[in-house]
């Protein structure tokens, strides 16, 4: 008998989310995994398909909520996995069930949205794939998937408290960048005593370096993703050029680079021809940008088969840009471009625009980031469920400001005044609207320092309508927009000093954070929030509930 048709739409899975001590960088340490693995197993479905996951939290003594980064949740908002905006946690002992309808073939992500848990290890990718009978507009031989990260050996825990300590305790920069859940540290670095306690074995097979195998004169299609906590990341393949095709999930215009820069949260396609001398392996490495780190470089064997996967390549590895060389990475921001074919072109017009002045504050003796001064904090009762059930009481009615005080604030300066204020007041847009965000950098607390932050915005794409150096000026800059050919992306560097301007459509009724994706800088409060077409939000399921307000208020 025939599967019913809705049947073979479906993929379903079941996953065991729990801490376990693993070694990715050679030091020993607890990790979330799921399903014993870290990164987890990766979803592949094609578009149109439901995904269902049934997830188990077995962390024990933690919450958890998982986020399907770059799937817009079009239908099931409460699904997006945003502890605080669109569920509660799921707490130990539970099996939550999401479901959602991948609607757009690419390549997306699925972390942790609770506390500061995707540096912990809980994350993976999701592709894909076209509807049957269509193609990409390029080929290739195989299909192959990384994503990089930086890994820090404290637990998120300390992290956590260390940022919401007076006075500050920053979490500093990691101690391995790893490949696909792969790195080295140099055990000589660490003391004795743990040596002694086995916690650092460089001999361990499970932290040898993440290979990648070729075979000469294959094209490979590589999709490079970045879960990093704090840091933007150069990759490069010694020797091999890499043509970018796909961003966030978007088809784009074919542009040769010898090194990706790549931001947490962004993921990128890229063709790699396997066409260097074949007797002999490769260097593949990570190294941080924008900051001026100690991090060592990451690394990956690019392995020509038949070479031994672990055979070192012959040559030092390339050791990447200058972190503080700003100039190419603007270049590569400025060279995407839709592909031809692809277009989704952006409205002409904007009906509201918002600017979101980036600045590191003081609030209550706390270092806080902040957009127009106000530095974000969650609510008990997640905004979804407030709205919906007008449990108004719950946060903030006043709304965040639209912008700041352009005339006067020197974006190149360390402000006089640096206290702000925390809230939890939301941006409500009209439904259907075309809204235009302009990020505006700032110097941060420190002197001439101005930070990249990767701004990811759920629910929806955005067309990036332009990067510039400076104050954002309202009358001269939008005339300057690429309004004809700009890239869909779901997350976006501001560079320092610098502004970058978004617009998208207000079309998908839920509520979806905005904020910066360097998990530090959100749990300091640097996020906001939209919420569009609330009435339009179906029945919620009660599986979202069960904190805040929402206690005894809904019947199951
Ligand atoms: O949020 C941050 O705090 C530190 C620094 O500004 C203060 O120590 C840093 O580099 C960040 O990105």
């Amino acid at each position: 008998m025939a599967l019913p048709v809705a049947d073979a739409r479906i993929r379903r899975y079941r996953w065991d989310v729990k801490y376990e001590y693993k070694s990715p960088d050679c030091v020993k340490k607890l990790v979330i995994t799921i399903n014993g693995q870290s990164p987890g197993p990766t979803i592949r479905a094609q578009q149109g398909e439901t995904i269902i996951v049934e997830l188990t939290n077995n962390l024990l003594t933690e919450n958890v909520a998982i986020h399907w980064h770059g799937i817009r949740q079009k239908g099931t908002p409460w699904f997006d996995g945003t502890e605080g905006v669109t569920q509660c946690p799921i707490v130990p002992g539970t099996t939550f069930k999401y479901q959602f309808v991948v609607d757009r073939s690419g390549t997306y992500l699925y972390h942790a949205h609770y506390g500061m848990q995707r540096e912990a290890g809980l994350y993976g990718s999701i592709h894909v794939s076209l509807p049957d009978g269509e193609k990409e507009p390029f080929t290739y031989d195989y299909d192959r998937n990384i994503i990089l990260t930086d890994w820090y050996h404290k637990s998120t825990y300390e992290h956590a408290v260390g940022l919401d300590s007076i006075p500050f305790q920053w979490v500093g920069e990691p101690d391995s960048l790893l490949i696909h859940g792969k790195g080295r540290f140099n055990c000589s670095k660490l003391t004795t005593a743990s040596l002694d306690a086995g916690i650092c074995n460089a001999t361990n097979p499970v932290c040898s370096n993440y290979t990648l195998t070729v075979v000469s004169g294959k094209t490979y299609r590589l999709r490079i993703s970045s879960l990093t906590a704090l840091s933007a990341l150069s990759f490069q393949i010694e020797d091999h050029n890499m043509t970018i095709v796909e961003a966030d999930g978007f088809f784009v215009e074919p542009v040769v680079v010898q090194n990706l820069f790549i931001y947490s949260g962004e993921t990128y396609s890229v063709l790699i021809k396997a066409d260097q001398e074949p007797s002999r392996n490769y260097w593949a490495t990570t190294s941080i940008v924008s900051r001026d780190s100690s991090t060592p470089p990451g690394l990956a064997v690019f392995n020509y088969y038949p070479n031994h996967p672990r055979r070192s390549p012959p040559t030092d590895p390339p050791t990447g840009p200058a972190w503080d060389d700003v100039a190419p990475r603007k270049a590569q921001s400025n060279a995407l471009r839709a592909r031809h074919g692809f277009f989704h072109p952006p409205p002409p017009l904007h009906d509201r625009m918002i600017v979101f002045l980036n600045t590191q504050n003081l609030v209550k003796g706390r270092t806080r980031w902040s957009v127009n001064n106000v530095s974000f904090t969650l609510p008990d009762t997640p905004y979804l469920i407030a709205l919906k059930e007008n449990l108004t009481d719950t946060f903030d009615q006043t709304p965040p400001p639209d912008g700041y005080d352009f005339l006067n604030y020197d974006i190149y300066k360390q402000q006089d005044n640096q206290n702000g204020t925390s809230r939890n007041g939301i941006y409500r847009l009209d439904f259907n609207s075309t809204v235009d965000i302009i990020l505006q950098n700032a110097n941060s607390m420190q002197r001439n320092k101005s930070e990249t932050h990767p701004w990811h915005l759920h629910g929806h794409d955005f067309w990036v309508l332009g990067y510039g150096d400076g104050k954002f000026d309202m009358y001269n800059d939008p005339k300057k927009y690429n309004l004809v050919d700009p890239v869909l992306k779901n997350t976006v560097p501001v560079h320092p000093y610098g502004w970058t301007a978004l617009r998208f459509q207000a079309d998908n009724p839920g509520v979806w954070l905005f904020h910066c994706h360097i998990e530090s800088h959100f749990f300091m409060g640097m996020g906001v929030v939209f919420e569009e077409g609330i009435e339009q939000v179906g029945k919620l399921p009660s599986s979202i509930m069960g904190c805040g307000e929402t206690l005894g208020r809904h019947s199951p």
